[in-house]
């Protein structure tokens, strides 16, 4: 895809949620000039658009800052918002990267059952792929019959190969064979899809653990990454799922997904605010290419709704 389609699917995607601030903001963007009472309000309408207090009171001082005596530039307030989301999106925006040695590195994907998990892993090989990397997948998520049967469909349609084991079976098991697998035949990522049972969270826990066990077994660095996928759509509970999840799963970054679907994407801003993790990459819709490494820039421009 090229680059300026990809800034069009962002821009596309983020309509809901950029329209939700501008919905939020109100009347007030429409105001003669920002007094107190206003800031107030337009610091209230920014944290009802989930992004987070910090980034709220930041885009208030600003606006504070600005002279808008002659009346108020909602152009110039987007450009504020997206100044101030690109501050807190910039640290964070990390895409994956394949550097480890001894190869194969090991990706664990982890997330609530819906959040987009199995979809994401599908993007990501593909995104691997097309920087010429050997691909190979684990359906660890050996709880559900469908959830192997979906990765397959994927690993097919991919061209990829994966390990599967019988449903109800041990997950660090299929994940011990494939890397064992992975490692002869010179893969350079594995990408391992996890149960996501928050339900049960000693369960999964234990799991999980168990999972790492066997993984440092083979190579000590393993895994390289644990990669917590969100759906935007949940909005401030994604928030409590990276609480979770950094408990259980020792998370190392975030894929944020469905923000197309979501009119709560300023989440991510609140969620790079609070817990700093690395954000790898967003995903803007169900096919195969809509999930990108974003330029924070960009990002903050389409959350914020700037346009050119
Ligand atoms: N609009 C939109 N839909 C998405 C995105 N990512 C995933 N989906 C859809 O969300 C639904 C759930 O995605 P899955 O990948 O099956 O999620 P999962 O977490 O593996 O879910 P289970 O298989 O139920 O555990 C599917 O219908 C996907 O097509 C996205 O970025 N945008």
């Amino acid at each position: 895809m090229t680059e300026t389609s990809w800034t069009q699917k962002l821009a596309n995607g983020l309509k809901r949620t950029s329209s939700k601030l501008t919905d939020n903001l109100g009347g007030l963007l429409g105001s003669d000039r920002l007094d107190k009472a206003t800031l107030d309000d337009v610091e209230d309408a920014l944290i009802a658009s989930d992004l987070g207090p910090t980034t709220a009171a930041r885009i208030r001082d600003r606006l504070t800052d600005a002279r808008f005596d002659r009346g108020v530039d909602e152009k110039a307030v987007r450009v504020v918002m997206a100044d101030e989301i690109a501050k807190v999106l910039g640290p964070v925006a990390k895409p994956l990267r394949i550097d480890a040695f001894p190869r194969p590195q090991v990706i664990l994907v982890i997330g609530v059952n819906g959040s987009g998990k199995t979809t994401t892993i599908a993007k990501l090989a593909h995104l691997f792929l097309e920087q010429d990397y050997g691909v190979m997948l684990a359906a660890g998520d050996t709880f559900r019959a469908a959830a192997i049967g979906q990765l397959k469909v994927w690993a097919e349609r991919l061209g990829v190969p994966i390990v599967t084991g019988p449903e109800g079976g041990d997950a660090a098991g299929v994940v011990f064979d494939a890397v064992k697998q992975a490692t002869a035949t010179g893969i350079d990522v594995l990408i391992v899809d996890t149960a996501g049972r928050l339900q049960n969270k000693r369960e999964l826990m234990d799991e999980l653990a168990k999972v790492r066990r066997v993984l440092g077994r083979l190579n000590p660095a393993a895994p390289h990454d644990v990669v917590l996928v969100l759906d935007a759509t949940t909005g401030q509970n994604a928030l409590s799922q990276i609480e979770i999840f950094k408990e259980v799963a020792g998370v190392t970054g975030l894929v944020m997904t469905k923000l197309d679907g979501s009119a709560r994407g300023g989440v991510l801003v609140a969620a790079a605010e609070k817990f700093g993790l690395p954000i790898h990459a967003v995903g803007v819709g169900e096919t195969i290419d809509d999930l990108r490494p974003f330029d924070a820039n960009e990002l903050a421009r389409a959350i914020a709704g700037v346009t050119n």
